[in-house]
């Protein structure tokens, strides 16, 4: 059974249809990252995945029950970062992660929880004097905290420092390596590349593909563009074949290439074209 299985999801706010017929599954244990414009209406499948939003027509499994039923039970086994961050008044990093972690049977230990975040220097600290990165952290923190078998992340790295983001990935790749599964939304293309098993990509309230990140829209056997430096500037030739064309070059200039790059279209390139400029 898979971990997410949607069919014919739909969704309107009042004229504006949000969700339009999504299909969607997570196999246990992978890491799936939803892509799309604004407004092409991932937080909102997101949300009615959580239990946190009526859907209009369409079935949802989420670990095996309908989120708009279930309960606490099930909920003790999904964490989730919504995509706005969450207010503890004057309260302290340690002090919210601590009790987030009395919600959960098998919770985490929670300093260890905000050393994995890496929030420890800012563990006394009041939640509202952290910096947006910061706040983003403990927002993670709180989703992991209950050791979560499915974790939904809705723009979890927006605001995050590039070491940050960097952090961030190794963890959820410790956390994918240790067996959860992962549901997230980004809107940065490396994101999806470093961590997903398979992206699907949204438009207007359809998911438009679905591919692990190195094939989206065929990009594993797209012609490739080779490129070099010749004594008149730069020489590009577009190709099913460069391993063949390099070849020759570098017969033909007894060794090294100058300037040789080959390029296939970037996650980016196909991204763009699939949503061709609307959501
Ligand atoms: N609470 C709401 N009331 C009315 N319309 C809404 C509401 N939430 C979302 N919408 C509309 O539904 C559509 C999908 O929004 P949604 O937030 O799901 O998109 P998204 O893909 O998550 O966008 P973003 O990348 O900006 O987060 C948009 O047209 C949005 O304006």
């Amino acid at each position: 059974m898979d971990a997410v299985e949607v069919r014919g999801l739909r969704k309107a706010y009042g004229d504006t249809v949000a969700v339009d017929g999504v299909d969607l599954s997570v196999a246990p244990g992978e890491v799936f990252a939803l892509l799309g414009p604004n407004g092409a209406g991932k937080t909102t499948t997101i949300e009615i995945l959580e239990g946190y939003r009526p859907r209009d027509a369409g079935t949802v499994s989420v670990l095996g029950e309908d989120p708009a039923t279930a309960g606490a039970d099930w909920r003790a086994r999904v964490g989730m970062v919504l995509q706005t961050s969450g207010e503890f008044d004057a309260l302290t990093v340690g002090e919210v992660v601590n009790h987030f972690a009395g919600f959960y049977p098998g919770s985490d230990d929670a300093d260890a929880v905000i050393e994995r975040v890496g929030l420890t220097d800012k563990r006394n600290a009041r939640t509202h004097a952290l910096s947006g990165g910061q706040k983003r952290r403990l927002d993670v923190a709180l989703g992991i905290v209950g050791r979560p078998e499915l974790l939904f992340l809705d723009e979890p790295t927006t605001g995050f420092d590039p070491q940050a983001r960097l952090d961030f990935w190794q963890l959820i790749r410790d956390l994918a390596a240790a067996g959860t599964t992962i549901l997230l939304t980004t809107h940065y293309l490396h994101e999806a590349e470093a961590l997903a098993d398979r992206v699907g990509v949204m438009r207007g309230g359809r998911v438009v593909a679905v591919a692990p990140p190195a094939e989206l829209g065929g990009r594993a056997t797209a012609a490739a563009v080779v490129s070099w430096q010749t004594p008149d500037g730069v020489s590009e030739t577009v190709t099913d074949e460069p391993t063949a064309l390099v070849r020759q070059l570098s017969e033909r200039f007894g060794g090294e290439v100058p300037g040789l790059t080959v390029n296939r279209p970037t996650l980016e390139d196909v991204y763009l074209r699939m949503i061709g400029g609307q959501a």
